[in-house]
């Protein structure tokens, strides 16, 4: 690909030069981001061309020198440099640019050049720093690639070796765990076949796990043991669809044949969970200040160390608590820093337990800022829609549960941002919240009307005149959205619940939108007041007038474990909890039809 310098002049580049670039040449240089905005002011045209980005510049100073030295240029006054198949110039030319850069910054300055020329050579030293420091950027980067590769190969070849060590041993020996060894006799040893099998893996109708976590030096072969341990149990996911009793396969897509529509993605699936190898770690997460919750934290703590052989995390308030009674709880584990090692937990936890209400599971999920491992929630609270098991047989259920399989709701989280006005771009946001039951936006201690434009994948939808507006999961339309007039929706059902608070209209109903919409609630800018965003009823946020909040599913659901089925679960949350539709019912006796 060339690029031309011209005479007379397309874009001015300085008193005397000119340069153009053909439309697929920019339209491929548009993709390059590396904004420098050290140009000069007199340099309008220039500046322009150079906010392209990096490639622009390295190209336009090539041909900005090549164009000083009229020699360069052929017969008709054209110069010509060249770029990679992608429009984007090789690193030797990013080189042979810098160089030409610096042979004409150290060139005499010819006498009658004007001020702004002097003041583009000090422009040039800056492009000629920035040249060099990419081509300085982009070698060290494919250094690190090199080195990762190398490192990724070595750990892969170690763990294969490893792998194979530890199924021949446990081939020989069987595992020896006490009673884990009990509950693993059900499951057939893996093979290395299975092995493989499972390596390969995702049966028709599932999601399977491999998520491997290996601490310490694995070059030490008392490591062995110890990786065996610190192996994070894989499982498989599969579903099936309740009530549909032809047991005929399904397509997995909408299928046309014979012209009748049919498909087998519902929405409705019954997942069940799978151990493929034995859990070994759980995270217990209890609400504080309670009593009752803190003698069964201990004691549940025993039973899954001195029985099951689990490691056991707890949060470091916990650990205390536990210390404090007895130094026997020594081997629990917690966390020090909590930013950089909570971010982790999600790869050294299999299961995750919770003591408390709805509100410990909510906080359990905000834990997880991406991937969730499997929650049981135990009741421990006045309601709990999300908290099926009793904690008084807490042995019998997580005994099943360690055995598997489990029946799950994978419940939908939304994935919500705060765009400013004053941001730059959308993507200069602050960092993102995910919820599991809900974000609101109110009018907080205003005693204004909110006023909320609210879009839906950019349409219109409507502007909200009341005290506010909860975007809900269906997990969240028993909570706050119920209170304000949501329908009620299976948790399983994927769907955003738009429901307003106290709308000054009569003929503002809740809707329900489809799972894959992204929707956008503005603070006008002619609002008399801001408006306030919280999250699961937490983390307040103020929204000035101009700014926005976004919110879309997020990709990473929170897993909790069934009583018996999510529908049966749900159903019964709904008539415990809430007594819902409960009504005397008519005496026999009374007038009845002719
Ligand atoms: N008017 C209201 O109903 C109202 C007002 C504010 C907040 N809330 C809810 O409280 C939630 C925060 O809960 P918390 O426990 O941290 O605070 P909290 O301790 O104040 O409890 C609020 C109540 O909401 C219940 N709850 C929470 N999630 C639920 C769900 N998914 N389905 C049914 N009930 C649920 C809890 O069991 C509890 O009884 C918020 O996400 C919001 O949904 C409700
Ligand atoms: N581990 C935790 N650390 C800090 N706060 C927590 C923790 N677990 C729960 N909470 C908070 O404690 C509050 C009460 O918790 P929870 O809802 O579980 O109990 P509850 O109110 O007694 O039960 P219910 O909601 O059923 O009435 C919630 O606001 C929740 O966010």
């Amino acid at each position: 690909m060339n690029l031309y310098l011209h005479h007379p002049p397309r874009v001015s580049v300085g008193p005397s030069l000119s340069l153009s670039l053909s439309p697929q040449v920019l339209a491929n240089l548009h993709s390059t981001c590396l904004h420098i905005y050290t140009f000069s002011p007199q340099l309008p045209n220039f500046y322009h061309c150079c906010c392209e980005g990096i490639s622009v510049i390295s190209l336009s100073l090539s041909l900005y020198i090549r164009a000083m030295s009229p020699s360069q240029l052929d017969s008709n006054g054209n110069a010509s440099a060249s770029l990679q198949e992608n429009g984007i110039p090789d690193s030797l030319s990013i080189l042979n640019s810098e160089k030409a850069v610096q042979e004409i910054i150290q060139q005499p300055l010819m006498q009658g050049i004007e001020d702004n020329l002097i003041e583009f050579s000090e422009a040039m030293r800056t492009v000629a720093k920035a040249l060099r420091r990419a081509a300085e950027g982009k070698a060290s980067a494919q250094a690190e690639a090199v080195e990762w590769k190398r490192k990724y190969e070595l750990e892969r070849a170690r763990n294969l070796t490893l792998e194979h060590k530890v199924l021949s041993s446990g081939e020989s020996n069987g595992d020896v765990n006490g009673e884990r060894a009990d509950s693993s006799a059900d499951q057939p040893v893996l093979s290395s076949q299975t092995y493989k099998q499972s390596e390969v893996c995702c049966g028709k109708h599932g999601l399977c796990s491999h998520e491997v976590l290996r601490d310490g030096d694995p070059d030490s072969d008392c490591n062995v043991v110890q990786n065996r341990m610190t192996r994070k149990a894989s499982f498989k996911l599969s579903w099936c669809c309740n009530g549909d009793n032809s047991g005929q396969q399904k397509h997995d897509i909408v299928s046309f044949e014979r012209g009748n529509i049919t498909t087998a993605e519902r929405s409705s699936k019954q997942i069940s969970l799978k151990w493929e190898s034995q859990p070994q770690t759980v995270l217990i997460l209890t609400k504080p200040n309670s009593t009752s919750v803190r003698i069964l934290c201990a004691e549940m703590v025993r039973w899954l160390k001195e029985k099951k052989k689990l490691n056991i995390f707890v949060e470091p308030r916990v650990r205390i608590e536990l210390l404090t009674e007895s130094s026997y709880y020594n081997f629990v584990q917690t966390w020090q820093d909590a930013d950089k090692e909570i971010v982790l937990l999600h790869m050294k936890v299999d299961l995750v337990v919770t003591l408390g209400g709805d509100g410990t599971v909510l906080w359990a999920a905000s834990m997880f800022k991406g991937p969730v491992p499997p929650v049981v929630p135990f009741s421990l609270g006045s309601l709990g829609f999300m908290t099926p098991f009793h904690s008084e047989h807490y042995r019998e259920c997580l005994d099943s549960i360690l055995r598997g399989p489990i029946s799950i709701t994978l419940r939908h989280r939304l994935l919500c941002h705060v765009i400013r006005d004053a941001a730059k771009n959308e993507y200069d946001t602050e960092e993102s919240v995910i919820v599991l039951n809900e974000v609101t936006i109110d009018r907080g201690i205003s005693s204004f009307l909110t006023n909320l434009e609210c879009y839906c994948d950019n349409s219109f939808v409507t502007c909200v005149q009341g005290d506010g507006l909860i975007l809900s999961t269906t997990s969240g339309s028993t909570a706050y959205s119920l209170a304000a007039g949501g329908s009620m929706v299976h948790p399983q059902v994927p769907g955003i619940l738009f429901t307003p608070i106290c709308p000054h209209s009569l003929s503002f109903r809740p809707l329900i939108l489809p799972e894959h919409v992204t929707l956008r609630v503005q603070v006008p800018f002619n609002s008399r007041s801001h408006a306030w965003a919280s999250f699961d009823g937490k983390d307040r946020k103020r929204l000035a007038p101009g700014d926005a909040l976004v919110c879309s599913m997020a990709p990473w659901p929170v897993p909790t474990a069934c009583q018996s089925d999510s529908t049966s679960d749900f159903l019964r949350s709904i008539h415990d909890g809430l007594h819902w539709n409960l009504r005397k019912t008519q005496s026999f006796d009374g007038p009845s039809d002719p």
